[in-house]
């Protein structure tokens, strides 16, 4: 049955929930119709928008060259921007621009398959709860929703990979991955050091790369871009997340100054990736590093797309301050949880800022 719409707007809100959600047309297809004004469900409330008086043009988060990173100076930026900023952009990486440019492409070419192809791997319909095609961030639990399109991999193996996801974007997503994680391995070793870790050994290196979840974000145009948000505020629950984000903008980080509700934007730098740290970094390094709020911005001329790559804990891993940062005496901040806990905890709310990790605080 056609969708409820008059004078190219929704008449009740299941009719849209019905079209978006259950009939895998998204917020892509909303944006398709010519949508006249924004439908009432995305309107975010005042104080979720963000307005012109909240940004600093004049700041920006350190960009990070990594050509000689086995310089210790290297290293030192690293920990510092970790530290300092919570996020970070790296250049001069080894990941080549081809990669990155595939996965976009890609990204590109899943989003543009009929509503009924992408809705195979809906949470309702998908083969399997590592490949899910969703939209906002968790329908259910928002008061207003997000204008955001999304597919995630959960990455299992490249076996299952080949079996379940994606055919249209599935190796160049996999290709991502294993040229990321070089650089990955890299950053991880730097932040670790600098919290004396000396050694990454097996037991560390699930702790801080056990899984990867990769996710293709699609935010279309949207008519009245003020009025909604393409993602609510948050901070990622991963180790480290490394994002690649087309030329469009749109990602504003909170500030470190005065009362920190002051944002910064992340300008798209050809061929860079976005680095960020995670809650669970935050957790294992009992605050050293800083995982930092950000949100993207709806844009009312241009469709955006990102890929974040999350790196995280197993799922079954059990995480909490490192024993080599509470050697010297430090109190600990967090206690020991179940990372898939913590994950569930977050997934089952709404974006809510900084407040995942209180879930993990004594
Ligand atoms: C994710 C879980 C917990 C799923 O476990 P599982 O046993 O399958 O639980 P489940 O009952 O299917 O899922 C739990 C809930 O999460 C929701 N969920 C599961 N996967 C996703 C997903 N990819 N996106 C959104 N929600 C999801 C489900 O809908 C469940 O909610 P509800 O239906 O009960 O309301 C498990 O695989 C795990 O522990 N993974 C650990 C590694 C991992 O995936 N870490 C997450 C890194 S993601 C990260 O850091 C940031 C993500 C992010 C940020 C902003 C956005 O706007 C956004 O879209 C995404
Ligand atoms: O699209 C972006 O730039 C950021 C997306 C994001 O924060 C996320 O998916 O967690
Ligand atoms: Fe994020």
């Amino acid at each position: 049955m056609a969708p409820i719409i008059r004078d190219r707007q929704f008449t009740d809100s299941s009719a849209l929930t019905d079209f978006v959600i259950n009939r895998g047309n998204g917020v892509k297809g909303l944006s398709e119709m010519g949508l006249k004004a924004l439908p009432k469900p995305y309107i975010q409330p005042l104080e979720e928008r963000l307005c012109m008086t909240k940004f600093v043009p004049q700041q920006s988060i350190p960009i990070i060259d990594m050509s000689y990173w086995k310089n210790p100076r290297v290293a030192s930026a690293v920990c510092d921007a970790a530290e300092k900023w919570g996020f970070f952009q790296i250049v001069n990486h080894d990941v080549p621009i081809e990669v990155l440019n595939n996965v976009k492409d890609a990204t590109y070419r899943f989003f543009d398959l009929p509503a009924d192809q992408k809705n195979k791997y809906s949470k309702e319909n998908s083969a399997s709860k590592n490949v899910r095609f969703g939209t906002s961030f968790s329908p259910e639990a928002e008061k207003s929703l997000e204008w955001k399109d999304y597919l995630s991999l959960f990455f299992v193996s490249e076996e299952e990979a080949s079996m379940l996801w994606p055919p249209v974007c599935r190796e160049q997503v996999l290709d991502y991955i294993r040229r990321t994680e070089v650089v990955i391995k890299k950053l991880l070793q730097m932040l670790m050091e600098g919290i004396n870790v000396k050694e990454i050994d097996e037991a560390k290196r699930s702790l801080l790369m056990g899984s990867i979840r990769t996710n293709l974000n699609y935010y279309p145009i949207c008519p009245d871009p003020e009025l909604t948000v393409g993602v609510g505020r948050h901070s990622d629950v991963s180790t480290l997340t490394i994002l690649l984000q087309d030329e469009i903008g749109g990602l504003y980080v909170r500030g470190n100054q005065g009362d920190g509700d002051n944002w910064i934007h992340v300008p798209p730098i050809k061929g860079s990736l976005v680095i960020n740290v995670g809650d669970a970094l935050q957790i294992l390094s009992n605050n050293r590093y800083k995982s930092v709020e950000h949100r993207v911005i709806a844009n009312g001329t241009k469709n955006r797309i990102s890929v974040p790559i999350f790196v995280n804990p197993k799922p079954t891993d059990i995480i909490g301050p490192l024993v080599e940062v509470l050697k010297n005496g430090e109190k600990p901040i967090y206690k020991q949880v179940l990372y898939s806990d913590y994950v569930k905890h977050f997934f089952r709310k709404a974006h809510d800022g900084k407040k995942t990790v209180e879930f993990a605080e004594i």
